[in-house]
Parts: C-alpha cells; sequence; structure tokens
C-alpha cells in the first residue's frame, strides 16, 4: 500500500503542482492518475521515489515514510517506465534490461538470463536482444522499457505516460499486454495517462486530478462512470460515458430463446452449428451480416454492438467456441439495457 497523507508540492517559483493530496493506493492492483495537462499527476508519481521530495506532508510505502528512505534504496524496490522509454542509446536491448541487476550484483549470466526472460514475457521476438534501440520500434522500445523496469522483480511500478507516444494499434497491444502480465505478476502500479479511456481499461482504482493539483474523485471505473462526482469529472469522462459503462456489465443475465428465428428473419448456420449471417424471410436476398455475444465473457456493451451491427436487431448468443447458442430478441435486450442503466437510487 502507498499511502499520500496531507501531500502538496510548491516548486520553487511557488507554482503549488499538489495541493494537499490524501490517496491510498493499494496493493496488487493497478491505480491510474488521470487528469488534464498540469494538473499534477507526474509531480505526485515522481515523489513517491523521490525524484522529487514533497514540500508538505508524507508518502508511506508499506507504513515506511520514504523520506526516509535513502533514494537508491527505495528505488531498487521500484520499477520506473516513462513515456520515451528511456533505454542507453549505446547499450544492447538484453543490457538495458539487465540495468539494475548488473547495479544489484548478480552475476552476468544470471542478469542476461533475467532479462531474456522478461523480453519473452513482454512479447518481444528474442531476436531483438542483440539490437541496439534506434533498432526498435516505438512500440517494442516500450516494451523493453516495461522489461527493464521489471528486471529486479520489484513489488512496485511506476508508469509515467508509457504509451503515449506509440499509434493506437500498437498502444492497444500495449495495454492488453500490460493487463496479462499484471494478472500473473499483481504488482502495485500507478500509471499515469491524460487519456480517460485508457484509465477506464486499465484502472482497478481511477484517481481524477484537477488543475491546481486537487482530487477530484477516486473510485474503480465502473462507479466513475456511473456516478461521476461533479460537473468537471463528468466533462472529463465524455459524453459517451452510458455506453461505455455497458462494458462492466455482464451480458450474462440476458434472456436468450433457442429458436434460431425472430420475425423476418432467421439464422443461418454451419454445419459445425456456427453462424453464418441472418437470412430473411422470403427468397432472393443474400445472408446479411450479424453480431455475436458469448453470454460467459462478454459486456452488455458487446451485445448492444451485436444488435446494431445486424438488420434482425438482434445479437447472436454463441457459446465459447463460437457455436450457436440461441437468439437475444430486442425485448431482453431492451430490459437489460434498461435494468442496467437505472442508477442505484432508482432502486
Ligand atoms: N520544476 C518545476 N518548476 C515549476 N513548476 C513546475 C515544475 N514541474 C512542474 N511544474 C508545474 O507543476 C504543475 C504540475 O505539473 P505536472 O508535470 O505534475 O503535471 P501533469 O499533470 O503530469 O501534466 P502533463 O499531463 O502535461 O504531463 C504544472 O503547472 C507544471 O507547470
Amino acid at each position: 500500500m502507498i499511502t499520500f497523507e496531507g501531500v502538496t508540492k510548491r516548486y520553487g517559483d511557488g507554482t503549488v503542482a499538489v495541493d494537499n493530496l490524501n490517496l491510498q493506493v493499494p496493493t496488487g492492483a493497478i491505480t491510474v492518475f488521470v487528469g488534464p495537462s498540469g494538473c499534477g499527476k507526474t509531480t505526485s508519481l515522481r515523489m513517491i521515489n523521490r525524484m522529487i521530495d514533497a514540500t508538505e506532508g508524507r508518502i508511506l510505502l508499506d507504513d515506511q515514510d520514504v523520506r526516509k528512505i535513502d533514494p537508491p534504496t527505495l528505488r531498487r524496490g521500484i520499477g520506473y517506465v516513462i513515456q520515451q522509454s528511456g533505454l542507453f542509446p549505446h547499450r544492447k536491448i538484453v543490457d538495458n534490461v539487465a540495468t539494475v541487476p548488473y547495479l544489484l550484483g548478480w552475476d552476468k549470466k544470471k542478469a542476461r538470463d533475467r532479462a531474456m526472460e522478461l523480453l519473452e514475457r513482454v512479447g518481444l521476438d528474442l531476436k531483438m536482444a542483440d539490437r541496439y534501440p534506434f533498432q526498435l520500434s516505438g512500440g517494442q522500445q516500450q516494451r523493453v522499457g516495461v522489461a527493464r523496469a521489471l528486471a529486479a522483480d520489484p513489488p512496485v511500478l511506476l508508469m509515467d505516460e508509457p504509451f503515449s507516444a506509440v499509434d493506437p494499434v500498437v498502444r492497444t497491444s500495449l495495454q492488453d499486454e500490460l493487463l496479462r502480465l499484471q494478472a500473473e505478476l499483481q504488482k502495485t502500479i500507478v500509471f499515469v495517462t491524460h487519456d480517460i479511456d485508457e484509465a477506464i481499461k486499465l484502472g482497478d482504482t481511477v484517481a481524477v486530478f484537477r488543475v491546481g493539483g486537487h482530487l477530484a474523485q477516486v473510485a474503480d471505473p465502473s462507479t466513475l462512470l456511473a456516478e461521476p462526482a461533479d460537473d468537471f469529472v463528468e466533462g472529463f469522462l465524455g459524453r459517451d460515458r452510458g455506453i461505455r459503462r455497458l462494458s462492466f456489465v455482464s451480458a450474462g443475465d440476458l434472456a436468450v430463446r433457442s429458436e434460431a428465428v425472430v420475425p423476418g428473419w432467421s439464422v443461418a448456420l454451419d454445419e459445425d452449428n456456427r453462424p453464418l449471417g441472418w437470412r430473411p424471410d422470403g427468397d432472393g436476398a443474400g445472408l446479411q451480416p450479424f453480431g455475436t455475444v458469448d453470454l460467459k465473457k462478454d459486456s452488455l456493451r458487446a451485445a448492444l454492438d451485436a444488435a446494431l451491427l445486424a438488420p434482425s436487431g438482434c445479437p447472436i448468443a454463441v457459446d465459447g467456441d463460437g457455436r450457436f447458442a440461441g437468439v437475444v430478441t430486442r425485448e431482453a435486450l431492451d430490459e437489460a439495457l434498461t435494468r442496467a442503466t437505472r442508477g442505484p437510487s432508482d432502486g
């Protein structure tokens, strides 16, 4: 657990970057600091590993005041990943990843073995190990940055806009990779971003900052989307928060009809019982597009998307192997959407 207790940072020119921050960062989970530019996210992050010292208040790392730990010792237990990866340009990838193990005095073979294991874990081709950073794409460099931060197996990982400089496709795969790694490693991660979608995707907890270094709201993503604390948070979440909220509601409660027909349409199936498309009643027209929903793992948002894709307006339910499991009628979907979007105060 990392605890901010009344933490304020005032820079030399009088700028108050962080103002009386009180916050708990739970162990083994991802906490995202999100907010507009200049609201004090990076300053707050860097006070954890003492790259910046607080002016007032204290930060506790598992009950120990970080000010009482000398910075090199402190940083050994805290991995740090930044936007431009920060790799050493003149060192091979494998040696970049092994930087901290070398510093800790590991023998060269053990450090390199560890580096190779991590490169594999973050999804990099091991052929990259002997290259230099300039020979890698931006996304690959970021993966190396993550591997390097994990090299000495620190319990805490600080990530400052680590995926901001790469294109959206690479960014999505880096985010997925981080979630996959985190499911295995369960580090205490503090992740800074100005992108609310990234925050909602990655965060177990999301701390929304407003300019002036104030906390606007701390909540899990679903609660944040359902109950923004004020107009600022609501505006920051954007106009489609209702739709995005549905991502956190399981499709599991949707009522399914086992017949492959709805008025005007039937589902065409292949010999393995997998949907091929919607067939309109009467003859002539060919198969029409369809969308599927796996009730065991998909969300209501996926169900809505599947409904919108199909001319029949109905999602096709499938099992984990993509085989036909039934049809979700419009009525069933409407009912589930109404239930999901009704606020808690409405009963
Ligand atoms: N060394 C410094 N001296 C004076 N002011 C600073 C210094 N570093 C940051 N600031 C100011 O402190 C405030 C918070 O900066 P910080 O970098 O923590 O914000 P941020 O939320 O991370 O912003 P961004 O998303 O743009 O990176 C800003 O007003 C910034 O200009």
